[in-house]
């Protein structure tokens, strides 16, 4: 059983408290000029990858205060129940094992008493066999032609992280097309199926549960697009196959259960890149390189179950997210790689994070009287500096942002990547330092402008400065890496989750709107005005209706 500590009740929290006031005037400038070993001391290498957190409104006590905290919240003791397979997501009952999924070395993964290792590697064994096959051409569609194009059909978990690592590491790619169908809006599959040709192409249904609606719908529209192509019913199975934990479901959708990859209970579906759900980065990149991103994972979870907390990458970032969110007021995380194949790893970790963390109710079943998980949002740069840059250095929010970029490009055109990390450096030093209004002044004068419009012009053009910042600075973005990263960030919302005392496991909060919609679902199939909701629901019902 995981500890139930409540955060606000803990020594540390009251002494953050008092400390903050402390803290909250300084600025960062100072910190730096306090304390000339501040980037040293306050970072971490890890790898071929660099945590720089040293601009970050901290000093020793901080940090001190809040390794404190993390020990009062008995951390040490959550980290061990989650890899030691303890049901930790104890409102489902279920242990909590992506990092089994990713485990090397012959050691055991016990689940209830027993090994899990042997079906993980078993799997892990059909997914190599079956991506040769297709890769190779030795798998044939229904008129005896290689496959070439892949559709990944799921939402959520079963799509956001193979969608992110496979645009991630488009440079490992192979001649495969990938194609990814998630929504239920028929916009989505009609424009998949657009590009395909039902005799190359391959499905994959990935779903955990194999009862999501968006997904069930869009994998029969898929199987319904091939029949009438000409395709016979013995001719779905060498098109169609199933990432699922449900093998019922799986056969009674009519996929024979040899062509189903199976995964457990006991990974979350956001934590499920790495299981039988990876199988279309299996196919975009080839096995020996999936094998690599998880490599690169399991590396950082040995870092991550063995480090002590002062020098541990996740519980840092947690802390410092911690520190933000619970006494700066900071409501959101914005997340801003500086770097194009990452395009979607922001949007992978507002599923992860806030699925995880947005929870109000703490592992006693009582409402938190404190704040949980932010909210995660951003875009990669530069594009973000171009749109919503502004409110971060001169807006009333104060958003810490987490910088990523690789030192080496896989794309090294012209000065290209010199321009782009020119930018990642500039913009964590300029929203720490600012610009203070002197500097604004001689600017102005330079620049030719009157004493006049110089007092009317310099507060609009002052930044105070302060915006804290991490920055991961990566060697080169490769499977290994990006596996270290991502499980970095798992990581970190561990932490979060454990010091919130909250259930980061569960998501019954997704459940609730997938019930409504199953009620109102029957009612939009007739044309009979409706009556039985609130007088706004019932408006814009009957409106759709006539509108239809
Ligand atoms: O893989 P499935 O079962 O189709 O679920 C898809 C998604 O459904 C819900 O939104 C949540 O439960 C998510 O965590 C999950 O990833």
């Amino acid at each position: 059983m995981l500890p139930r500590i409540n955060l606000t009740a803990t020594q540390a929290y009251k002494y953050l408290s008092n400390h903050y006031i402390d803290i909250a005037p300084k600025h960062l400038k100072e910190l730096f000029e306090e304390d000339k070993d501040r980037f040293e001391k306050f970072s971490i290498a890890f790898d071929n990858l660099l945590f720089d957190y040293s601009k970050n409104r901290i000093d020793d006590t901080t940090k001190a205060l809040l390794l404190q905290l993390a020990r009062e919240c008995k951390l040490d003791e959550a980290i061990n129940a989650l890899f030691s397979g303890e049901a930790i997501n104890e409102t489902e009952g279920r242990a909590v094992l992506h990092t089994a999924l990713r485990h090397q070395g012959p050691n055991p993964v016990l689940v209830d008493g027993k090994d899990v290792m042997p079906e993980v590697r078993a799997v892990l064994a059909n997914m190599r066999r079956f991506s040769e096959n297709v890769i190779s051409g030795a798998w044939k569609g229904h008129t005896d032609k290689p496959i070439t194009d892949v559709v990944n059909i799921g939402i959520g978990g079963s799509d956001l992280g193979p969608v992110m690592v496979t645009e991630a590491l488009r440079p490992f790619k192979n001649h495969l097309n990938i194609h990814f169908v998630s929504n239920v809006d028929g916009t989505h599959i009609a424009e998949a199926l657009k590009r395909v040709n039902p005799e190359t192409t391959l499905f994959l249904i990935a779903s955990k549960t194999f009862t999501t609606q968006e997904t069930m719908a869009n994998a029969h529209t898929a199987r319904q697009w091939l029949l009438e192509s000409g395709a016979a019913e013995s001719d779905v199975a060498k098109h169609f196959v199933a990432l699922s934990t449900n093998a019922k479901a799986v056969a009674d959708f009519g996929i024979d259960t040899e062509n189903m990859f199976e995964f457990w209970d006991w990974v979350g579906g956001r934590y499920s890149l790495w299981s039988a759900i990876g199988l279309s980065i299996v196919l975009s990149i080839g096995y020996e390189n999936f094998d690599q991103l998880l490599q690169g994972a399991n590396a950082a979870d040995d870092h991550f179950h063995h480090t002590p907390f002062e020098e541990n990458i996740p519980v840092i970032m947690a802390l410092l997210g911690i520190w933000y969110n619970n006494f700066f007021d900071s409501e959101t995380q914005a997340i801003l790689p500086y770097d194009q194949y990452l395009h979607r790893f922001a949007a992978y970790f507002q599923q992860g994070d806030m699925e995880s963390n947005g929870k109000y109710v703490d592992r006693t079943g009582a409402p938190v009287d404190y704040q949980t998980g932010p909210i995660i949002w951003g875009e990669p740069g530069t594009n973000g500096q171009h749109a919503f840059y502004q409110l971060i250095h001169q807006g009333t929010k104060l958003i810490p942002c987490d910088f990523i970029a690789p030192a080496q490009s896989h794309n090294p055109i012209g000065e290209h990547h010199t321009l782009l990390l020119s930018n990642f450096f500039a913009q964590t030093e300029a929203l720490m330092n600012g610009k203070e209004e002197d500097e604004v002044v001689a600017e102005l004068k330079a620049s030719g402008k009157s004493d006049e419009e110089i007092s009317r012009l310099k507060t609009f053009k002052v930044f105070e400065g302060n915006r804290p910042s991490n920055s991961f600075l990566i060697k080169k973005i490769t499977p290994y890496t990006l596996g270290s990263l991502i499980a970095l960030y798992e990581h970190k919302i561990f932490v979060q989750g454990i010091i919130w005392n909250i259930f980061s496991f569960d998501q019954w909060g997704v459940e609730l709107g997938k019930q409504l919609a199953g009620k109102i679902l029957p009612e939009l199939r007739n044309n009979e005005p409706v009556s039985t909701h609130d007088a706004s629901t019932n408006g814009l019902i009957n409106r759709y209706k006539a509108w239809r």
